[in-house]
């Protein structure tokens, strides 16, 4: 039975133990369409997308890598399991948005930008499939901008790391909204 979209957007979860099982690139894609019909002033579209898959990863991790390297060359043991970690994650997905100089223009195409997101994390847990929207610091590292080519005037949204829930971690209280509505009746 069809599931309420009420009840997927409470029950999605940001999901960090995926299953080893790999992910439909065609089934991303899919969900991807159906993303792109968030709200969008001026339908600017404002959207790139990098799906690092399968050897691809390895470009992921390798721009991760050149962010933590040491002043001699060595990778901390710490990003090492990070890029183990990463590796064992069937998919990548990068959200890139190109920075309108208009402040106004700016503002829309992110929160454009942030709604496809969210339609994608929604149609993906609907399906099954689980992500975490993450911003690590070193995502604003030109190091790493650079090395999975992310062009000057770009800003990276998302780093979305997808693949099956292996834990679903409870969900965190959310405070109810009576206490941050006002209703204004006159
Ligand atoms: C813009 C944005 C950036 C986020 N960045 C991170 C991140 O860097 N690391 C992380 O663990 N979670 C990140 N998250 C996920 C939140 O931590 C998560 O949504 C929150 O803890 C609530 O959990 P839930 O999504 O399971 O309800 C981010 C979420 C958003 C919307």
């Amino acid at each position: 039975m069809e599931r309420k979209i009420d009840e997927i957007i409470k029950d999605r979860r940001s999901i960090k133990k995926f299953k080893q099982d790999p992910v439909s690139i065609d089934e991303i894609v899919e969900l991807l369409e159906v993303a792109k019909w968030a709200p969008n002033h001026k339908m600017t579209e404002p959207w790139r997308l990098l799906l690092f898959a399968e050897k691809g990863k390895e470009k992921f991790i390798d721009a991760f890598c050149q962010t933590q390297k040491l002043k001699d060359g060595t990778i901390p043991e710490k990003a090492q399991n990070k890029s183990a970690y990463f590796r064992s994650i069937p998919l990548h997905l990068v959200v890139v948005m190109p920075e309108d100089p208009r402040q106004k223009t700016w503002d829309e195409d992110y929160g454009a930008v942030s709604a496809m997101i969210q339609n994608f994390q929604l149609a993906a847990w609907e399906r099954g499939i689980g992500m975490i929207w993450r911003t690590n610091d070193w995502i604003y590292n030109p190091v790493f901008r650079e090395a999975i080519g992310v062009k000057p005037g770009e800003k990276v949204v998302a780093t979305l790391m997808i693949g099956y829930a292996d834990h679903i971690p409870e969900a965190k209280p959310r405070t109810s909204m009576k206490e941050k509505l006002q209703i204004i009746i006159e």
